[in-house]
């Protein structure tokens, strides 16, 4: 039975490159995917992964009709043996039923990947319709690490090394590294719970270190 699956984890952990080995095993056996991505880092019309693998995908309008779009591939003779969708929490719960549709209707499996939780920690749109959706949800094998060592289960947004809690739900941007000094830029990091619900960034975390008096933002350590 042909299946919608949505593959979640926080950033980092893993979704784009495993989209990317389901399109090369199919591929390479002779399927033709129609592959999907919004606002990947690597720019319009990409799906890539942190270790270095990108392809090519149709960027997804904010008003595409994802079941229109497939029916009018396979129309015009184009050949469609599965969808993979990367970025998923970006796309907008009537686009997560079009790909139900898909699956129902055309018969294909469609993969799709992204975060579930956004920088205050709720769901996307597009997340939740997929978790209300979804044959089955799958919950990546790679663990990404919160600084402490714990199962990294969050988004944090940061502005100058600082999780910041408030500002639009879509900013596209990558993970930062364990940077020194402060930094205008909007970056992300991910965190156990823990320390997503007390703000403790790695930052924070080994300045509070460095001055133990300094209570971090909310106060309990
Ligand atoms: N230099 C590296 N060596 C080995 N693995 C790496 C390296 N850089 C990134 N990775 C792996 O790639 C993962 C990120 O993959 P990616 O598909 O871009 O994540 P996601 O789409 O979930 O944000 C990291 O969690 C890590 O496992
Ligand atoms: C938490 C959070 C993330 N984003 C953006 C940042 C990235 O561009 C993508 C996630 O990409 P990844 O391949 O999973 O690393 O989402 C956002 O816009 N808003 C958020 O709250």
């Amino acid at each position: 039975m042909p299946e919608l699956v949505f593959f979640s984890g926080t950033m980092d952990c893993g979704k784009s490159t495993l989209a990317l080995q389901i399109e090369h095993n199919r591929s390479s056996r002779g399927l033709q995917g129609m592959i999907y991505s919004r606002n990947d880092r690597a720019g319009h019309g990409k799906l890539s992964s942190r270790l270095g693998l990108v392809t090519e995908a149709v960027e997804a309008a904010d008003d595409m009709d994802f079941y229109a779009h497939v029916v009018g591939h396979l129309s015009s003779g184009g050949r469609v043996d599965y969808v993979i969708a990367d970025e998923a929490q970006f796309l907008a719960p009537e686009q997560i039923d079009q790909l139900a549709r898909v699956v129902d209707e055309l018969e294909l499996d469609v993969f799709a990947f992204g975060i579930s939780t956004d920088f205050r920690s709720k769901l996307f749109p597009g997340s939740q319709r997929l978790v209300e959706l979804a044959d089955r949800v799958e919950v990546l094998q790679v663990e990404a690490l919160c600084w402490c060592g714990a199962r990294a289960t969050h988004n944090a947004r940061t502005v100058g090394n600082r999780m910041v809690v408030e500002g639009a739900q879509v900013v596209v941007g990558d993970v930062v590294g364990d940077v020194d000094g402060p930094s205008a830029e909007v970056g992300y990091e991910v965190l156990c719970r823990r320390h997503h619900r007390r703000r403790q960034t790695s930052a924070t975390a080994r300045a509070a270190a460095l001055s133990p008096d300094v209570l971090p933002v909310g106060g309990a350590r």
